[in-house]
């Protein structure tokens, strides 16, 4: 059973579970419904997946009955940050998602966008940005109405103790950036050092955003993204999420959870 579920006065939704297998399920309900409502709408879905922990916690994805019910082919598949290494390196955020999700579901391999990893991280994120230009013009992936973002249907973020989302870490000049669509870091606090990420700007334009969160380790850094703390705290990418017109979730463990200040939250 869900431990709890609640609306903050913003509109964020904040969701812990006490099982991590439950979370799992709810998170697999939630994007197949995000999947068949984007399909019916535009008759693709666009989602940006990170690496990390959130991969395993989407592995209901492939099992009964989303395995047999989504439509795959309509799927396309991005990456919100990733590390600049090889393909078949045991840092690659997309060699994470091939094993532990793509290559057990039907998802055509043309829709599946990952970064070019010959090239210097500067490079990447360049190449990377042309490609989802590209993708906008065709409108496989939305545009914002506001501006002149992309707007993907769902971008799934986990978060690290630091409070990093992508590859956005805490006090980094990048979480400034408002121009470009893809950035990169050389000197990224967790390693590999080298990465491209998304951008602020990118991910508050999308029509959906989960943060998925597990963890003690995590607990200080989801009080200080999701509670009003007020002005005097550790810079938290995590609390920049704030899609401009889309909808934002947060899926937590109860130990991720255990500092909330649930009191503020109406169930
Ligand atoms: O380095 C990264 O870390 C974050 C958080 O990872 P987690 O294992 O603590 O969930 C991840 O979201 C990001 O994609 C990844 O590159």
């Amino acid at each position: 059973m869900m431990a709890f579920s609640g609306a903050k006065e913003d509109g964020r939704e904040v969701k812990i579970y006490e099982y991590l297998d439950e979370l799992s399920t709810d998170l697999a309900e939630y994007i197949s419904e995000l999947s068949e409502a984007s399909v019916k709408e535009r008759g693709v879905f666009a989602i940006a997946l990170s690496g990390g922990s959130l991969i395993s916690l989407i592995r209901k994805l492939c099992e009964a009955p989303y395995s047999k019910t989504v439509d795959w082919s309509k799927w396309y598949i991005f990456w919100v940050d990733e590390r600049v290494v090889a393909k078949n390196h045991a840092d690659s955020n997309y060699k994470l998602a091939k094993d532990g999700f793509l290559s057990k579901v039907p998802i055509v391999p043309s829709h599946v966008h990952s970064i070019n990893d010959t090239v210097s991280a500067e490079k990447a994120a360049e190449d990377y940005e042309f490609v989802i230009r590209q993708l906008v013009r065709t409108r496989v992936i939305s545009v914002s109405d506001v501006s002149d973002c992309p707007k993907f249907d769902l971008i799934l973020l986990g978060m690290g103790p630091d409070g990093h989302i992508a590859s956005l870490f805490p006090d980094h000049s990048i979480l400034d950036e408002k121009d470009e669509w893809v950035t990169f870091v050389t000197d990224s606090p967790k390693p590999p050092p080298e990465r491209i990420t998304f951008t602020l700007p990118v991910i508050n334009s999308a029509s959906n955003v989960a943060v998925v969160v597990t963890g003690s380790s995590k607990a200080e850094a989801a009080h200080l993204a999701i509670d009003d703390v007020g002005p005097d705290v550790p810079s938290s990418p995590a609390k920049m999420v704030q899609p401009t017109k889309g909808k934002l979730i947060w899926y937590l463990d109860k130990a991720a959870a255990s500092k909330l200040d649930c009191t503020k939250c109406s169930e």
